[in-house]
């Protein structure tokens, strides 16, 4: 029967947030001087994740996603996704990541059994990407790229947040990726998440994007494979790899939500943009299964039908995107 929302929506997918530390600072994420960090001890540990997790499968999800903030920076990772890997009825673990640490860590994921990555990677100019990141090193991203696909990854999703200004004259040399490189670059319209002015001027809408794009390269809608996330996707005609388009702005995707959240303080979220949340602590503290069981099902049942976010509203901002991962 799996878990079904009070809109009718299948809920098949659990992004945990396993960290809120990060070694970047990228600008659309977190302020300069980053987030105050949660205390150890405020983290769920790797115990209480695979907890919830397990109880998630057990109650219906199918996918689950390990983010962060960087979620490669939290030692043993590689061990916990094995371990959450493992557990029966999962159909797919996948990560998302900055890359900067993956030519250590990708072969330990993949053989951890860890599907799919999803990386960042906001330019390809090494200046620019500097200036988003707030000091990282482009090559060391593409370098992770590289170890992801010597270690036999299919091939990779590249989130590229757009900001005009910024990096939307690159839309194209990312877009020229695609026809010789098997991976999906995925172009995400800037969400406003840490409630700053004047957001508008820099988001980029979807439609636009693609107009852009297809002045210069001709697109052919893809069809949506089963399980897919946000993203609508693209092929330039005769192209190795695809285009995808993410409109959380400009057209929301909440009627096909599939999925809740654990932020890295052990709050689940019913929505990326709800302001209430179920803390799992006390419910994992009183070692009850049906318990917890039963405030995950709570949550699925008043989890919102959409975002606001086209009247400025992003929720109460009580959670950064580094800690509720994206
Ligand atoms: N508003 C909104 N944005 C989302 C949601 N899920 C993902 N996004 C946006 O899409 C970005 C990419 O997310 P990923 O972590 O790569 O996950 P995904 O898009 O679900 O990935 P796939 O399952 O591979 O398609 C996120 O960082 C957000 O910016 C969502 O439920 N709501
Ligand atoms: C919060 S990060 C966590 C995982 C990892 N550190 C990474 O960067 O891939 C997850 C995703 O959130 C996206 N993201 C963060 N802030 C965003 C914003 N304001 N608008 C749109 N996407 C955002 C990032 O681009 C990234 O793809
Ligand atoms: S988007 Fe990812 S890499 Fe960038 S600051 Fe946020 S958590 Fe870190
Ligand atoms: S904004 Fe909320 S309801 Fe809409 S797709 Fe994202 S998580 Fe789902």
């Amino acid at each position: 029967m799996g878990l079904i929302d009070s809109f009718g929506r299948r809920i098949t997918y659990l992004r945990l947030s396993v960290t809120d530390r990060c070694n970047l600072r990228c600008r659309y994420c977190m302020p300069a001087g980053g987030v105050p960090k949660l205390r150890h001890g405020e983290t769920l540990s790797y115990e209480d994740l695979l907890r919830v997790s397990r109880e998630a499968v057990s109650l219906g999800i199918e996918k689950i996603r390990i983010t962060g903030g960087e979620p490669l920076v939290r030692k043993e990772l590689v061990d916990f996704a094995g371990r959450v890997a493992a557990i029966p009825g999962l159909r797919e673990l996948v990560l998302t990541t900055n890359g900067l640490q993956l030519t250590e860590t990708a072969a330990p994921l993949r053989r951890a059994g860890v599907k799919r990555l999803n990386i960042s990677l906001d330019s390809l100019r090494p200046e620019t990407f500097s200036y988003i990141t707030r000091g990282g090193e482009l090559q060391r991203v593409l370098d992770g790229i590289a170890a992801a696909e010597a270690a036999g990854f299919p091939p990779v999703k590249i989130n590229v947040v757009v900001m005009r200004g910024v990096n939307d004259e690159e839309l194209l040399d990312f877009a020229a990726l695609t026809v010789d490189k098997p991976w999906t670059v995925r172009f995400i319209e800037y969400m406003p998440t840490l409630r700053e002015e004047g957001w508008r001027e820099h988001c980029v809408p979807g439609r636009e994007i693609l107009r852009r794009i297809g002045e210069r390269f001709p697109l052919l809608p893809m069809v949506s494979a089963e399980m897919a996330g946000p993203a609508r996707n693209f092929r330039i005609s005769g192209a190795a790899g695809a285009i995808g388009i993410i409109t959380p702005v400009s057209g929301h995707f909440c009627d096909q939500c599939n999925r809740i959240r654990v932020t890295a303080a052990g709050v689940a979220r019913g929505c990326l943009f709800s302001g209430e949340g179920l803390d799992l602590k006390p419910l994992l503290a009183a070692d009850d299964h049906d318990l917890l069981r039963r405030g995950l099902r709570s949550l699925i049942v008043g989890k919102p039908g959409r975002h606001h976010l086209e009247n400025g509203d992003v929720g109460d901002g009580t959670v950064a995107m580094s800690r509720i991962g994206g």
